[in-house]
């Protein structure tokens, strides 16, 4: 049950550098090459050689999709429970099947009655389900009986998964009880044990540990550290229900540390299915492969986007109405070809475009982000300041296609509106741009968002906000940005040694000196970001190999 092979080097970032000559990098992209038709995507994996030109390696034949089980009462409103869970997996394009534990009558005013499932029969579902179809993690949701709780730890006994998360569901959003004191005493001495995660309110935290008061940030650190105690390995307490507080305060434990999770309050009515959501989300996640922080992470935005789209939607007459889990999605998901999550490792070697550069050697953007991806760099931002907006999205798509076709993500410079517009992989901004946090909610749970920070300040407001990475320089003087102030390998290291995201060195960094920045060998430092060291240079394919081979050679020395 451990999740030792799910904990990625999201938790305890390493550089990772290539192998010389050998593998870069390999990402899985969901990808539908053909956008006529709407069958299941295929997968197309790229595999990238510093010294030769990458190829694109077909692989139509992996089949195997994440598959997560929901073991959870149904909910004939379909706002939460097993409906929550199965529309969840399906926007977070994980395979789920499902043990009803009991049938509910009920909608947006309440629970009007409940029909559970005899045990035996929950049992029979679960031998059905585990016995055949290699499910990766279990997520559970209204277990309603002591008996059911018994028959699920004795059926994950016989059928170990990867992961289980365990939402211990006790009280409905309106109220309604849904699982029995007898149910708590199964909850702390059977599953709770078994666990990789338990994700409780503050009511259900509060119930788990006999009644304790949960009024602050502070008793919910206490109760995520006694929870902990009793078994499980990762403990979420959602504070949304903490009143007083402008924002949903999540704490999360693992063990070790403690992170304060925060995200705005949306302001709806229609949070009903939230707690479900949330879990199945993180489920689904850790099903594709997440280390369990980043998989939390996700599931709380994916909540977070899926109730600001739909704040307004009007289903049922009751005080708490469903949200629509696919509404987040309509604008940004229509390119079937997007990366699927986040890797540090990407950040490289970090190519970033220049207009005037591009200008003065005679070249398209395209031109040269086609040369710099076949060079080696492992991502690509388009830092255009004079070029007009219309043709900044034209050359932008055209950069998109030449990117994903080698693997490498986009992002756009300062241009949310553009990388929108174009479907970008994410956008870097800076400490004068919108924030982060309004960049996160205007481009969705998915994209990736990286911030300029000089300071360790700055570092954390950038993870706070959601952010996935931040660019820290300038580490030497700079004449691509004017009047940049040089923070020097000393502030760098000060940034990267605080800072919980990933780091990307920039600011007059090149052959000269790029070794040297690797070579400080702080976890967090993932790479270099370079702008004339590629684009004011003749030849871009041949500074971008020579570059690369220095970087790769940096961090593998030992530090
Ligand atoms: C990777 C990376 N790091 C920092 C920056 C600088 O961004 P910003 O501070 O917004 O300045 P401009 O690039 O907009 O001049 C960056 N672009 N990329
Ligand atoms: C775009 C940018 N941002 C910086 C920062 O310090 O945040 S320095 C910089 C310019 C980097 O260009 P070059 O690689 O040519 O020095
Ligand atoms: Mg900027």
């Amino acid at each position: 049950m451990a999740t030792a092979q799910l904990l990625s080097s999201h938790l305890h970032p390493q550089i990772t550098p290539p192998l010389p000559s050998k593998l870069i990098t390999n990402r899985f992209w969901n990808c539908n090459t053909d956008s006529t038709n709407n069958q299941t995507p295929h997968f197309l994996k790229m595999q990238f050689q510093p010294n030769s030109t990458p190829t694109p390696i077909s692989e139509s034949q992996h089949n195997k999709i994440p598959h997560l089980l929901t073991v959870a009462g149904s909910d004939s409103g379909s706002g939460a429970g097993i409906q929550a869970d199965l529309k969840t997996c399906a926007a977070r394009r994980v395979y789920c099947s499902t043990v009803i534990t009991a049938v509910t009558a009920q909608n947006t005013l309440g629970v009007q009655g409940v029909h559970m499932v005899p045990e035996d029969f929950v049992a029979q579902q679960l031998n059905s389900v585990l016995s055949d179809m290699n499910v990766d993690v279990v997520k559970t949701g209204m277990l309603p009986s002591l008996s059911v709780v018994k028959v699920l730890c004795q059926s994950l006994r016989k059928f170990p998964v990867k992961a289980l998360v365990v939402d211990p569901v006790m009280v409905s959003t309106s109220g309604d009880i849904l699982a029995g004191p007898s149910v708590l005493a199964g909850f702390r001495e059977e599953l709770l044990p078994m666990a990789d995660i338990v994700t409780p309110n503050v009511k259900e935290a509060s119930a788990l540990l006999g009644d304790v008061p949960m009024k602050s940030v502070s008793d919910m650190r206490t109760a995520a550290k006694l929870l902990h105690d009793l078994g499980p390995r990762n403990v979420l307490v959602k504070g949304g229900d903490l009143p007083n507080s402008s924002d949903a305060i999540d704490v999360f434990f693992d063990g070790q540390e403690f992170y304060e999770l925060s995200s705005p309050r949306v302001n709806t009515r229609n949070t009903h299915g939230t707690g479900c959501t949330l879990a199945s989300c993180i489920a689904a996640e850790l099903a594709k492969g997440s280390s369990m922080l980043s998989a939390v992470k996700i599931a709380k935005r994916f909540v977070e986007s899926a109730l600001d789209y739909s704040r307004d939607l009007v289903i049922g007459n009751g005080a708490q109405g469903p949200f629509d889990h696919f509404l987040a999605f309509k604008n940004i998901s229509q390119s079937s070809c997007r990366q699927d999550r986040f890797n540090p490792n990407d950040l490289f070697l970090y190519a970033v475009t220049d207009s005037r550069m591009n200008s003065k050697w005679g070249r398209s953007i395209t031109e040269a982000v086609k040369a710099a991806v076949e060079g080696g760099a492992t991502i690509v931002q388009l830092r255009e300041k004079d070029v007009e907006t219309r043709d900044f999205v034209d050359a932008a798509k055209v950069c998109l296609e030449i990117c994903r076709s080698y693997g490498v993500p986009l992002l756009i410079n300062d241009r949310i509106d553009v990388a929108l517009a174009c479907d970008a992989d994410g956008v870097h901004i800076g400490q004068s741009d919108m924030s982060a946090r309004l960049a996160r909610t205007l481009l969705g749970p998915e994209k990736i968002i990286g911030v300029s920070c000089k300071t360790q300040e700055q570092a954390h407001q950038a993870w706070i906000d959601d952010a996935d990475y931040i660019g820290s320089g300038g580490v030497y003087p700079t004449n691509t940005k004017a009047n940049n102030r040089t923070i020097g390998l000393d502030g760098l290291r000060e940034v990267c040694k605080a800072s919980k995201l990933p780091v990307v060195a920039i600011g007059g960094i090149g052959m000269s000196n790029a070794g040297d920045v690797m070579k400080l060998g702080v976890p967090s430092l993932k790479g270099v970001a370079v702008v004339s060291a590629l684009f004011d240079r003749e030849c871009i394919l041949t500074e971008t190999r020579n570059l690369h081979a220095v970087i790769s050679e940096a961090a593998l020395l030992p530090q």
